[in-house]
């Protein structure tokens, strides 16, 4: 089977800045894969690349197997881009735009008015096929540019930061129309600062920093990667603390707080029936117990030693009815 990337020693440089450092990258035909990374961190340029609108310094990039560079029409016309900024010609119906754009494309003009009309009635904006670009709504906007990026019928779909500044429900619009796509067999390339949503439709991910991946692993194990934190409550502090999992090398710290016990370890999940029989052998009687598991987050953001877009932007913060889960709401409870 062919891939949709093979990607080697990708390197850009612009001036002194050295955008993408040698990014070596496989993207399986089929699959669901996460562009993950701080600002500045080279996605953008990474994707611009595949699309041919910068050139590379060095390496190589093939996408279904053709070369970017020496074979970029064919590489071109497997892509589907919908970019962060919208770059759309303005003074046409939007029914117009598409069909212009799927001739650019070489699909015959009636072929490309069927086509034009199925991409927009994909992303649920049929109904505002005659209306110019700046009169849709800004989440119209953003279907919009799905539906360009899908009229040519990609082979793979990229999605630059899809759902900056939408509403719950767009997003959520988004990722079920996303998912459909790759379940039909698009292979799908989303660049994302939002961790869950990464976690929640990649099968795997890539992380970038300072134009390096530091990271390709599915988002539960690059979680299995960090400690997990198990919070039990005791009934009474105990007289003296009995040495506990004493030579798991899973456990990082073991702290002690009255009657509450924090363990922080790898695999908490598998370390806790251990916890809770020795704690039982001590004649400790156990209240509650919480283990957390580490959020990609957190892993992100030690990966990269910078944030994700933790705090909503201003406009994020208008339109979003709940604001993005940054704890992954993974707390386990038991007992
Ligand atoms: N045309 C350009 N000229 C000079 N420097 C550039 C240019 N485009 C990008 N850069 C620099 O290259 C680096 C990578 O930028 P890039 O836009 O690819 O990052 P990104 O991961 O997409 O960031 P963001 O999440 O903010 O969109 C940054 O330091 C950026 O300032």
């Amino acid at each position: 089977m062919t891939n949709a990337l093979e990607i080697t020693n990708l390197r850009k440089s612009y001036g002194d800045v050295q955008a993408l450092d040698g990014v070596s990258l496989t993207v399986p035909e089929g699959s669901f894969f996460g562009l993950l990374g701080p600002n500045g961190a080279g996605k953008t340029t990474f994707i611009s690349i595949l699309v041919g609108l910068v050139r590379k310094s060095g390496g190589e990039a093939l996408v279904f197997g053709h070369d970017v560079e020496t074979d970029y029409r064919a590489a071109r016309d497997a892509i589907g881009l919908a970019p962060q900024e919208f770059n759309v010609d303005r003074f046409f119906p939007i029914h117009e735009v598409l069909e212009h754009k799927a001739g650019y494309h070489g699909i015959p003009a009636a072929e490309a008015r069927v086509r034009a009309a199925d991409a927009l009635k994909r992303v649920g904006i049929y109904d505002k096929r005659n209306t110019r670009f700046d009169w849709l709504s800004g989440g119209m906007k953003r279907r919009f540019m799905i539906a360009r990026a899908l009229v040519t019928e990609p082979e793979l779909l990229i999605l630059d930061e899809p759902s900056a500044g939408v509403d719950v429900q767009l997003r959520r619009d988004l990722w079920d129309l996303v998912t459909e796509l790759n379940e039909q067999g698009t292979t799908i390339l989303l660049t994302t600062h939002y961790i869950e949503e990464a976690e929640r439709l990649c099968d795997e991910v890539a992380i970038l920093d300072s134009g390096r991946v530091v990271a390709v692993a599915s988002p539960e194990a690059l979680k299995g990667r960090g400690a997990d934190h198990i919070t039990i409550h005791l009934h009474n502090a105990p007289h003296s603390r009995p040495q506990l999992l004493v030579g798991d090398d899973r456990v990082e710290s073991i702290e002690w707080n009255d009657d509450q016990l924090i363990v922080t370890a790898r695999e908490g999940g598998l370390i806790a029936p251990t916890l809770v029989r020795e704690l039982d052998r001590e004649g400790l009687e156990i209240v509650d117990m919480e283990i957390a598991r580490t959020s990609l987050e957190e892993i992100f953001v030690e990966m990269t030693h910078s944030g994700v877009d933790r705090t909503p932007s201003d406009q994020d913060e208008k339109e979003h009815a709940a604001p993005i889960a940054t704890d992954g709401g993974h707390g386990e409870r038991t007992q």
